[in-house]
């Protein structure tokens, strides 16, 4: 089975409307509330696909009573620390033709008791699944770090996580993910500007980006599976480099899109050019749904993916 530990979920809500005007009172024709955080989305594609998946997470007053409610009525299961703070509440703005605004709340901040709490629940959490035909094959954390967790908190759980005999996936940026990079993550999944960010320059081509991905695997990375948007993802291994897009007319939100990939990508091994195939018909569906609704099987296209060893290194990134 696998794990998702997201340390700052959130409440997600989002409202449609045509056109948004800023300094007025707009108003919404629809709004929506998500579950949210990078791991608890993961957990909830997972779930969408009938994979086996536990979400671990801090929860905190009203809010996060109110998320765990969410997970638990769409069949998530849940394993919580408790902590003082108040659960996040994020906010999204989808315009017709794809325009999105997002706000992210900074969130709670941890205690040193909550966050050593946080990692002795993933370490139980495997210890438990162990020989009962639900041991924990891989371990997604992602998302960014609250106040109060160290930008060494990754790469502290990545350490702990294989010593328990998983394998992890790591979704974070900035100092959370070079510091984790040396603890060899077996897959990290940056977004082109997650990369940028983490090798110092810019990644305009897609032949950047492979650099880019070789620069974080020599780092410690073993895969990077690197997200380039409507241009489409790279997956960066020792067994081979592969790219592959999968084109999509309407985009209604890309909010979670990346997250659904990276259920895709673990669902389907976790390693490989199937792996990334998969990755990219979940991304392709995603962000044909509202808000950040995690396709099920029937929303896949599979027959749009195209993956290829043969990498357009010349291919400018659109955007
Ligand atoms: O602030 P973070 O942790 O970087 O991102 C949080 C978030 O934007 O990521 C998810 C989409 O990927 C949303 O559900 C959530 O609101």
């Amino acid at each position: 089975m696998i794990v998702t530990i997201t340390p700052n979920p959130s409440l997600d809500r989002t409202y449609e409307l045509p056109t948004l005007t800023p300094g007025e009172v707009n108003r919404a024709a629809h709004d929506r509330l998500d579950p949210g955080g990078k791991g608890v989305n993961v957990s909830r594609a997972l779930t969408a696909a009938g994979h086996r998946t536990t979400a671990v997470l801090p929860l905190g007053g009203l809010s996060g009573g109110l998320l765990s409610d969410l997970l638990r009525r769409q069949g998530i299961d849940v394993a919580a620390v408790t902590i003082a703070g108040d659960t996040r509440i994020n906010v999204s703005i989808a315009e017709d033709g794809g325009g999105l605004t997002k706000i992210n709340a900074v969130g709670p901040e941890l205690s040193a008791a909550e966050s050593a709490a946080l990692l002795a629940l993933v370490r139980d959490t495997q210890r438990i699944g162990r020989g009962t035909g639900n041991d924990v094959d891989w371990l997604a954390c992602c998302g960014s770090l609250p106040r109060g967790l160290a930008p060494e908190w990754y790469a502290q759980l990545v350490a702990q996580v294989h010593s328990g005999g998983a394998r992890i996936a790591l979704d974070t940026s900035g100092p959370a993910l070079l510091a984790a990079l040396s603890a060899r993550p077996d897959v990290v999944k940056p977004n082109r500007e997650e990369l940028a960010e983490a090798v110092g320059r810019q990644v305009t081509t897609v032949g950047d980006a492979v650099d880019a991905a070789g620069e974080l695997r020599k780092r410690g990375a073993q895969q990077v599976l690197a997200s380039l948007g409507a241009d489409g993802m790279l997956l960066i291994a020792e067994e081979g480099s592969w790219f592959g897009s999968a084109p999509v007319a309407v985009v209604r939100s890309d909010v979670g899109a990346g997250d659904a990939s990276l259920a895709g990508f673990l669902g389907a091994g976790g390693t490989g050019p199937e792996a990334l195939a998969a990755a990219l018909a979940h991304g392709a569906a995603a962000v044909q749904l509202p808000g950040s609704v995690m396709p099920t099987p029937a929303d896949l296209d599979p027959a749009a993916v195209v993956v290829t060893a043969d990498i357009p290194l010349e291919r400018p990134l659109r955007g």
